[in-house]
């Protein structure tokens, strides 16, 4: 078996590999739909991808290119704690405060927004394909007053030095990556398996008054408990919007197809995205 993840070596996602598939061989992408795209044309058979941060929200390119652009279910998801770090190449340390630009992937920047604006005040920060992208481009690039975003084992592995540890805003800074694959993945029993999941994909009927009312009524009568809900553009046209609903439970013969059911008598489409085991690594 291969995995794929958003690379290069020890980016977050090349983290949550390490953790859920030890044994498998582990492909990096530059991009995520590259990654998706990957086990689509199967040069691998599981894609580990960043789905949200607890401190940012959803990562739009992965929720949308597995809605728009690719037919793969979800087949797990490990939540796994999140830190950052401002890292610099060892030439900068001395003088890390006088640094120009800071690189990283966005969600990484997002969550150091605050320290980035009382610690580093003017100094620009600028997107990057991965925070380990980031910082392997820190390392290239030893001469100018940059420095990156990333963990500590990127730092490791490109030759940083951290100048400081634990930049992330808050404190439960954790992010949720699932595991697409076209095959059912025999997930191992672990200490932090938690339970299971189902996410469902919610299209209202257009100018439907109460719809969405309804619709939430059907989980909340047969005590479905929603984890998540979060509406996503349809790419249709301004104020369409379809809703990814999260339910604390394994797709079984009766409540849940009772429940898309009925939603579908109101005239939505329901699109099980997946139902699988979750997994959560603590601090
Ligand atoms: O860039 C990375 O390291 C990723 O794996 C994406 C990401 C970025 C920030 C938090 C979690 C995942």
């Amino acid at each position: 078996m291969k995995t794929g993840y958003l690379g290069p070596r020890a980016t977050f996602t090349d983290l949550a590999v390490r953790e859920m598939f030890p044994e498998y061989e582990s492909v990096a992408y530059t991009t995520i739909p590259d990654c998706i795209d990957a086990v689509v044309n199967d040069e691998i058979d599981i894609a580990v991808v960043p789905l949200e941060n607890a401190l940012e929200g959803s990562v739009n390119i992965t929720l949308d290119y597995l809605i728009h652009e690719v037919d793969l279910p979800i087949r797990g998801e490990l939540s796994a704690p999140i830190r950052q770090h401002l890292m610099v190449h060892p030439n900068q340390l001395d003088n890390w405060k006088e640094i120009k630009t800071i690189i990283s992937h966005t969600h990484a920047i997002a969550q150091c927004h605050k320290f980035l604006h009382q610690e580093l005040k003017g100094v620009r920060a600028e997107g990057y394909t991965s925070t380990a992208g980031a910082a392997q481009y820190v390392a290239e690039h030893s001469d100018e007053p940059i420095g990156a975003i990333a963990n500590e084992l990127a730092a490791k592995e490109y030759g940083l030095v951290i100048a400081k540890y634990d930049i992330h805003d808050f404190d439960f800074n954790h992010t949720r990556f699932i595991f697409l694959s076209k095959q059912a993945l025999n997930l191992p029993i672990k200490p932090n398996y938690v339970g299971y999941k189902t996410t469902l994909m919610v299209t209202l009927p257009a100018d439907h008054s109460g719809a969405l009312h309804q619709v939430l009524s059907a989980f909340a009568w047969r005590k479905l408990n929603l984890i998540k809900i979060e509406s996503r553009p349809t790419k249709t046209g301004l104020g369409n919007y379809f809703f990814i609903v999260d339910l604390d439970t394994a797709l079984d013969d009766v409540l849940i197809p009772g429940a898309i059911a009925e939603i579908e008598a109101l005239d939505c489409h329901v699109k099980i995205l997946g139902s699988y085991p979750y997994y959560q690594l603590k601090k």
